[in-house]
């Protein structure tokens, strides 16, 4: 298979040669809005427990893909399958059940409602497992010293936090974090790259949508690079790495 090439060999699930059966699979997808389309025939494949950078300038429709794997945009061609089941056009609690957990791009923690709040709300409406509020919170102890402030009493970074601690709780199999590191300082960036870390070695599988080249690139394991609202370049990190001069062309950096 060439740099250049896609996933797969064209069916949902199947993955690349010699790999085991992505967890997350796109083939064909067409999505966007009010029948204008953003996205044009999409393959992509999250591989069992990897972590998978999806870059690309402003507004190539990277948003739009998280949106539409989620459910919340209905796309109209092509196939999502997570687990080898088909969810293209599914309902967003449909997905999430079948484990896809999103931290959406602005974090949308609900000003008048407590920490606590937010996190008896994910606990009560998420599937059960391994991650529950005491494990969440031994991940990201911060948090715990907030549990009364209101959502707008928080610091952009506990904000994320809390989004991230918020999906933790739905147990999800595959994690779809939207620029999480929109606005953050460095140092609370630094912990974003933690809690990827942490939650892969528990065995989930993340898609990370990021501006900040140097945070996607210290946690992924492949790299796919959009343009207008297509996959162009598909690769291994290190092969990402390699090629400056392509990444600094399709990225414009
Ligand atoms: N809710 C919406 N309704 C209509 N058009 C939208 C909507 N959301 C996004 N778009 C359009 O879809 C295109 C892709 O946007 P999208 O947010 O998916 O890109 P992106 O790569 O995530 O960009 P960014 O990095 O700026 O978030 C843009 O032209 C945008 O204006």
């Amino acid at each position: 298979m060439t740099s250049t090439s896609r996933p797969g060999a064209g069916r949902p699930g199947e993955g690349r040669p010699g790999e085991a059966d992505p967890i997350l699979s796109v083939r064909g997808l067409v999505s966007g809005y009010d029948g204008s389309r953003v996205l044009h025939d999409v393959d992509l494949d999250l591989p069992e427990g990897g972590v998978l950078a999806l870059l690309g300038r402003n507004g190539v429709g990277k948003s739009t893909l998280v949106s539409t794997v989620m459910g919340l945009v209905r796309p109209m061609k092509g196939s999502i399958t997570v687990a080898g089941q088909e969810v293209a056009g599914a309902r967003p609690d449909r997905i999430a059940r079948l484990g896809v957990g999103l931290v959406p791009q602005g974090r949308r923690v609900f000003a008048p409602l407590t920490l606590a709040e937010h996190l008896d709300i994910a606990d009560r409406a998420g599937r059960k497992g391994d991650w529950t509020k005491d494990r969440v919170l031994e991940l990201l102890p911060r948090l715990g010293e907030r549990l009364k402030n209101r959502g707008d009493q928080l610091s952009g970074g506990e904000q994320q936090m809390l989004a991230i601690a918020r999906a933790l709780l739905t147990n999800p199999t595959v994690l779809l974090l939207d620029e999480p590191s929109d606005g953050l300082a460095p140092s609370v960036v630094h912990q974003v790259a933690d809690v990827v870390h942490e939650v892969c070695n528990a065995g989930m599988s993340v898609l990370i949508v990021e501006q900040n080249l140097r945070l996607a690139l210290s946690v992924a394991d492949r790299v796919v690079v959009m343009q207008k609202g297509a996959v162009r370049w598909d690769v291994p990190v290190d092969e990402f790495r390699r090629d400056r001069a392509k990444a600094e062309e399709l990225l414009g950096i």
